[in-house]
């Protein structure tokens, strides 16, 4: 990580040309940077001024709105200012260049103001998530997801869980300080159990939510699959509305998944087109039906296509897939319970299944246990703290010592404390902002 002493500066707003561009300034500097580079010198604090801006050579930058706001009450804690210009990129270029002529002033990296936001304690890890998830949001759920996040609810979930585990361990401590006392052990440890219980049972409600959250943030995940030339690849392509993937009458066309990216039911959906399922001929084609069969497990939901005119067989269907049969135009198939029937080359029977593919996918989405975990790092996070609740609660039912115990309920508060960032694993930290666009 670059010098956190230095005065950091960066584009805030998006990429030139624009109608207004935003600079954005942080660190030790910017008052004597303002005092120059505002003609009128420096304004009063979070008070918008109009004037020229000029470099240090005085020729004038631009001239448009600029404002102060000292720290600590400001973004990043420190002393941190904004400059409204016209968004060109001559103009953004020339105000970044006459900022940077300043001492230990230099162009920020990317996340870097919210990262010197988190030092200073003004975000928490999953707080700082939720701001670059806000930026990144491209559906409504995605963002209110995010504003949940950022406005703390997220975090004040999880340091509740903390609390209570340290509220056992306050327990733990009694009966390691009296462990002579007769009723000791018998007065805490159903305290303990009791608190550790209902965290255990928080947690797994907590986990066994269909990664919600995650799908919500990452899309949900959508396979095609079935035999050869059931007409995979042209139902993707009709839903991408584009050539995506390769079409011909030759079975055995798609090898590899062929993937895109959809906004579906107000949703992101993740539509993957896959090999079709037969014996394979080669070696090449066995693997493409190995990847289809693996995607097939993992997604959110199957769409088992069939063509009319071949063997219709839904036996491999799960409960909740949709069982398509195409090429009704080759030949009627009669109207089945469950089973949409369509036709990719004259698109008869696509906006039903559409609409259905919408209406399972918001239903996901709307699956409401909130706060909902956003990402693996809070998951792998919260599965390891319940591995040692229960541990320490399988501990306690074998009559293990008081010691041992508070062991695995220390080591799981730990994992709450690392996920707010508490205890920062500069690694975790690294992966977190280097993530966030240049400017935020
Ligand atoms: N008549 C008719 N032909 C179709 C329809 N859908 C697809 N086809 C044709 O069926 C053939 C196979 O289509 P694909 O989309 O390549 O089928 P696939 O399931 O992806 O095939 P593989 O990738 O080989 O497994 C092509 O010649 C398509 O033009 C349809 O609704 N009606
Ligand atoms: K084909
Ligand atoms: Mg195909």
């Amino acid at each position: 990580m670059a010098d956190a002493r230095d005065t950091i500066c960066a584009l805030a707003s998006g990429p030139p040309p624009s109608a207004i561009a935003i600079v954005r300034i942080s660190g030790p500097r910017v008052r004597e940077i303002c005092a120059s580079v505002f003609e009128a010198g420096l304004p009063a604090p979070r008070r918008s001024v109009f004037g020229r801006f000029v470099d240090v050579s005085r020729e004038t930058i631009d001239e448009g709105l600029g404002i102060f706001m000292p720290g600590p009450k400001s973004y990043t804690g420190e002393d941190t200012a904004e400059l409204y210009l016209h968004g060109g990129s001559a103009v953004i270029d020339h105000a970044l260049d006459a900022i940077c002529e300043f001492p230990d002033t230099r162009l920020a990296e990317p996340g870097e103001f919210t990262r010197r936001a988190f030092e200073n304690g003004r975000v928490d890890l999953v707080e700082a998530e939720g701001i670059a998830d806000l930026i990144d949001a491209e559906t409504r759920a995605q963002k209110s997801l995010a504003l949940n996040q950022l406005d703390g609810a997220l975090s004040a979930q999880y340091a509740k869980w903390r609390e209570k585990l340290v509220e056992a361990l306050a327990l733990l401590e009694v009966s390691i300080d009296f462990p002579d006392e007769e009723d000791a052990p018998d007065e805490t440890t159903s305290p303990v159990t009791n608190v550790l219980d209902s965290i255990r049972h928080a947690f797994i409600e907590a986990l066994q939510d269909d990664e919600v959250g995650e799908r919500i943030r990452e899309g949900f995940r959508i396979a095609i699959v079935g035999p050869p030339n059931a007409g995979k690849s042209s139902l993707l392509n009709r839903l991408a509305r584009r050539e995506a993937a390769i079409v011909s009458d030759i079975p055995g066309t798609t090898r590899d998944v062929v993937e895109v990216r959809l906004k579906i039911g107000g949703q992101i959906v993740w539509i993957a087109d896959t090999a079709g399922l037969r014996e394979a001929g080669d070696a090449i084609e066995a693997e493409g039906i190995r990847r289809a069969r693996e995607r097939a497990e993992a997604a959110d939901l199957r769409i088992h296509l069939r063509a009319a005119d071949e063997n219709v067989d839904f036996s491999e269907a799960g409960a909740g897939d949709l069982n398509v049969v195409n090429k009704s135009d080759r030949k009627a198939y009669p109207a089945e319970e469950g089973v949409f029937i369509l036709s990719t080359l004259t698109g008869d029977g696509l906006a039903d299944l559409e609409s259905a593919i919408a209406d399972i996918v918001s239903a996901k989405a709307n699956r409401t246990i909130a706060p909902l975990i956003t990402r693996k790092r809070h998951r792998l996070s919260l599965q390891t703290s319940l591995f040692h609740v229960e541990q320490a609660l399988d501990l306690l039912g074998r009559g293990g010592g008081a010691e041992l115990v508070a062991e695995d309920v220390r080591l799981a508060a730990r994992q709450l404390s690392s996920l707010v960032g508490e205890i920062g694993v500069e690694e975790v930290l690294g992966a977190v902002f280097s993530s966030f666009c240049i400017g935020k």
